[in-house]
């Protein structure tokens, strides 16, 4: 055996554990791997010649485990390290060429620092330029302050520096203050007195048109009622002073009759407190702060007791001009109603104009405490919308919350009882029409179901193949072909019309590849199909993954041109292979296709086939399971029809349709609790939460409660959808869209598992895989694809070597795993998953996919 062979067919298990001695078995090598090293030995030594004394045998095993039995490898290593070893080389202490070490100092002149550098010699001659000779003897503590003596920063005169001058603290604030003005200077206090100027000019004639608009639109109920509640006399009239002067710089809506005139001095009846009383000294707080606390304690002080207030609720004033100092927000619209100010508001000025009747001006000051104990004690405009539509939906004697609550009647318990009450939903629960299901589906008589992916190396011709299917089964007219062609035509891909029935995403067409598994329906005479069109882009495998989990069987596209069907091989037809084998998928239907390329050569479909069934068999296809179709799914030939082309005579076998119809979905775990794998979550006209996937195992009924795992959320189904039509009920093997209720849609995602409350499936974050081995598998990080879930996790043991076929344990807790062999490895994920013994899981790392199994 020559040494490549020996490399070639070396147990790297084996290699391994006994290279790492932790092998159990490690003194005892088979008599097979004896004889190897052995040989290995006597060619090591024969290598060495007359050295080979030099070394001892166990130094040759070592040696030769070490390089895996690479005889050149070894005796390189021997001879550099034990026959001619190198004299250690002695590292010499980093010094400069002429032995100085350098020390700057650098100082930084304005702000007094001096930065002391220990630079190395290089960096001293490189980055400074300095010479051998220029380098300071050591300690010389050389300044560099000349090397930044042109910098800006570096020198800035005295008279030059920035003097921060802090900002003066902003006068009154929002919870009021000072009052006073803030402090201006001459430049500001000029453009402000311009700025003041320009402003009256405009706003005077703006504030009259304004005012104009609004009166139009104001109708008044009723003529003024008393006259002499307007001239209230007392606490209105310091009000008004200050009132006053707070508003003249306010901007707030006024409602006038007249040409805004600078109103003359006030006339008020109502101000008989002297000047001095006036609550002027003290700043007035600001709106903001009224709103929160009331008015301030001065003003109260002068202010009439609330029973004295007269109650305007009732009265209208013709024409009204309201000042809402205090509004907060968008003013009020005016709209031809009557203005009701409840008593939390608190009149504070009226003016009698005899020129044009009664013109009132209500300054509104919020009072707080009262304001909130009144509203709550009259109808709010919601509840008065509510009673207006009970009654006009005829429900008179429907208690409305429009009647006016008394005051105190809500006690604790009622409170405590309404909250108790409160729902994130307050729908009632769908209804259940409690089906037996499962008898249901057996008297349905309906068409089995199936659903198939169809994978294959990128480009192999998936996407055409299907869209030419569904055209030539009439599921998509002629008249969407050729709007996709003209289409297609506009950004030069015409030939991927077809492809584009299934690739609808405008980066798949502008792309020209598939990237998300493309859904589609067709039936045949027995069987509804649903199509899983895969991404054949070894980038979207882990989407091609979700595909193959949801699939009953497999259409292997194969692209027969020359040297297309040997590139695939090496990548994903090999690839998906494996994958849907790991997946559960028993059945391919391998459509060898564009023979059309290849003038429908006999020859060329043969020798794929021959190949292909060679490796499908090794990946554990059974032969009965594998079919070849000799097909051209851009010119539709063996798809729906048989090739009229004479080319193709040979074939007389059954069309790609037919073989499906000839498949047998697998059998459907009806009886066994509930699981649903989600492939997507939206929002509809039924339910903000609409879920669609393939019910994996169980059934389900409209009304039932579902668990949804990993977040163990409780949620109901509203309605279920089955082939776009509303059914009652549905089964394991159909693809359904759910629409669920009494559910926050945060807490369901994409690939969650939607399971029987009452039988959840677990949430774990360790399981362990029989997998399949596609690369070397030690403890290592790995990524899990579950469906359309991907974790984060992390091989970490690897419990047995298993035997491919009876799965018994052939060795212990190996180290590696070799390709394409079988073991028990164990997988610790980052957060808990929904997992159950059964679930088919696929291990990737570095985007490559290096295993693949079956949760034991
Ligand atoms: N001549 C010929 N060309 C074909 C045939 N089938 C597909 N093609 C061409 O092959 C190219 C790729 O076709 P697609 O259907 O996009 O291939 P795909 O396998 O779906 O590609 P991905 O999903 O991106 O992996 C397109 O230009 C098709 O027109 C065929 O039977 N004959």
């Amino acid at each position: 055996m020559s040494r490549h062979q020996y490399v070639r067919n070396l147990d790297y298990q084996d290699a391994m554990d006994e290279f790492e001695g932790f092998s159990e078995e490690e003194d005892e090598l088979s008599p097979e791997d004896r004889a190897l090293m052995n040989q290995g030995v006597a060619d090591v030594q024969a290598a060495l010649g007359v050295e080979a004394s030099k070394v001892t045998v166990a130094q040759i095993e070592e040696s030769l485990w070490h390089y895996y039995y690479d005889i050149d490898k070894t005796v390189t290593y021997l001879t550099s390290k034990f026959i001619n070893p190198r004299p250690k080389a002695t590292k010499p202490a980093p010094q400069q060429p002429n032995g100085k070490s350098v020390t700057s100092t650098i100082d930084f002149a304005p702000a007094g620092l001096s930065l002391e550098l220990d630079l190395h010699p290089n960096w001293a001659t490189k980055c400074l330029g300095l010479t051998d000779d220029a380098i300071p003897a050591p300690r010389a503590r050389p300044s560099l302050s000349h090397f930044f003596r042109d910098m800006p920063w570096g020198n800035i005169p005295k008279h030059r520096e920035t003097t921060f001058i802090p900002p003066p603290a902003a006068p009154g604030g929002l919870l009021g203050g000072s009052g006073a003005p803030p402090k201006m200077s001459k430049l500001q206090a000029l453009a402000a007195a311009r700025k003041k100027k320009a402003e009256e000019k405009n706003a005077v004639n703006d504030k009259v048109e304004q005012a104009r608009m609004g009166v139009k639109e104001l109708s008044v109920k009723e003529p003024l009622a008393d006259k002499a509640n307007l001239s209230t006399a007392g606490p209105f009239s310091k009000r008004l002073k200050t009132s006053e002067s707070a508003a003249q710089d306010r901007v707030a809506p006024t409602f006038a009759t007249q040409p805004t005139q600078p109103e003359p001095a006030q006339p008020v009846e109502v101000a008989k407190a002297p000047e001095d009383e006036l609550p002027l000294a003290k700043a007035q707080p600001s709106a903001f702060a009224q709103s929160l606390f009331g008015s301030s304690s001065n003003t109260r002080k002068s202010e009439a007791p609330r029973d004295e207030l007269p109650d305007i609720q009732a009265q209208h004033f013709a024409p009204p001009k309201i000042d809402f100092p205090f509004c907060v927000g968008k003013a009020p619209k005016p709209t031809p109603t009557s203005i009701e100010l409840g008593p939390a508001f608190e009149l504070s000025k009226r003016k009698r104009d005899d020129s044009e009747g009664y013109e009132t001006t209500v300054v509104l000051y919020p009072n707080l405490p009262q304001f909130v104990r009144d509203n709550f004690a009259q109808p709010s405009p919601d509840d008065i919308v509510l009673a207006a539509q009970a009654q006009a939906k005829g429900k008179a004697g429907q208690k409305t919350t429009a009647q006016p609550k008394k005051k105190g009647t809500q006690s604790t318990e009622a409170v405590t009882a309404g909250v108790n009450e409160l729902k994130i939903d307050d729908a009632p629960l769908p209804k259940s029409r409690n089906l037996d299901v499962l008898s249901e589906f057996e008297k349905s008589k309906s068409k089995k179901t199936a659903s198939f992916v169809v994978v294959g190396h990128v480009d192999a011709g998936k996407s055409t193949m299907m869209g030419r299917l569904l055209l030539d089964l009439k599921v998509v007219d002629q008249r969407t072909v050729d709007r996709l062609r003209k289409e297609a035509e506009t950004i030069g891909k015409s030939s991927f019309a077809l492809a584009w029935v299934l690739d609808q995403r405008s980066e798949e067409r502008s792309r020209g590849v598939t990237i998300d598994v493309a859904t589609n329906r067709f039936e045949t005479e027995h069987t509804a199909f649903t199509i899983l069109d895969a991404p054949g882009h070894q980038d979207f495998i882990p989407n091609m993954i979700a595909g193959a989990s949801q699939a009953d069987f497999a259409i292997l596209v194969i692209d027969a041109s020359t040297g297309a069907f040997e590139s695939g091989l090496k990548g994903q037809t090999r690839e998906h292979s494996l994958l849907i084998r790991s997946m559960g998928v028993s059945r391919v239907i391998v459509a060898v296709n564009k023979l059309d390329m290849v003038a429908w050569s006999q020859e060329r479909f043969n020798e794929i086939k021959d190949q292909m069934s060679g490796f499908l068999s090794s990946a554990n296809f059974q032969h009965k399971n594998i079919a070849f179709v000799p097909v051209s799914g851009l010119q539709g030939d063996n798809l729906v029809r048989r090739s009229s082309d004479p080319a193709a005579s040979w074939y007389t076998g059954p069309t790609l349709v037919e073989e499906l119809e000839n498949s047998e979905p697998n059998a459907r775990a009806l009886a066994s609790p509930l699981r649903m794998t989600i492939s997507e979550v939206y929002r509809t006209m039924q339910s903000p939460v609409t879920v669609s996937g393939r019910i994996d195992a169980g059934s389900l009924q409209m009304g039932d409660a579902i668990l949804i795992q990993p977040s163990g959320e409780k949620a109901y189904v509203k309605s279920i959808l089955a082939d776009d039509a509303p059914v009652d009920w549905a089964v394991a093997g159909q693809n359904v869209v759910l629409h669920l209720s009494h559910v926050d849609p945060a807490h369901v995602r994409v690939a969650d598992i939607i399971c029987d409350p009452a039988k959840p499936i677990p949430r774990a974050d360790t399981f362990t895989l029989k997998a399949l081995a596609f690369d070397f598998l030690m403890p290592m990080q790995v990524d899990v694809h579950r469906g359309r879930l991907h974790a984060a996790g992390r091989i970490e043991a690897i419990p047995a070597l298993l035997d491919k076929v009876t799965g018994s344990v052939i060795k212990k807790k190996p180290k590696i795993v070799k390709p394409a062999t079988v073991a028990r490895i164990v997988v610790k994920l980052d957060g808990l998953v929904p997992l159950e013994a059964g679930q088919r899981v696929v291990l990737r790392s570095g985007g490559q996919t290096v295993a693949a199994g079956l949760l034991e």
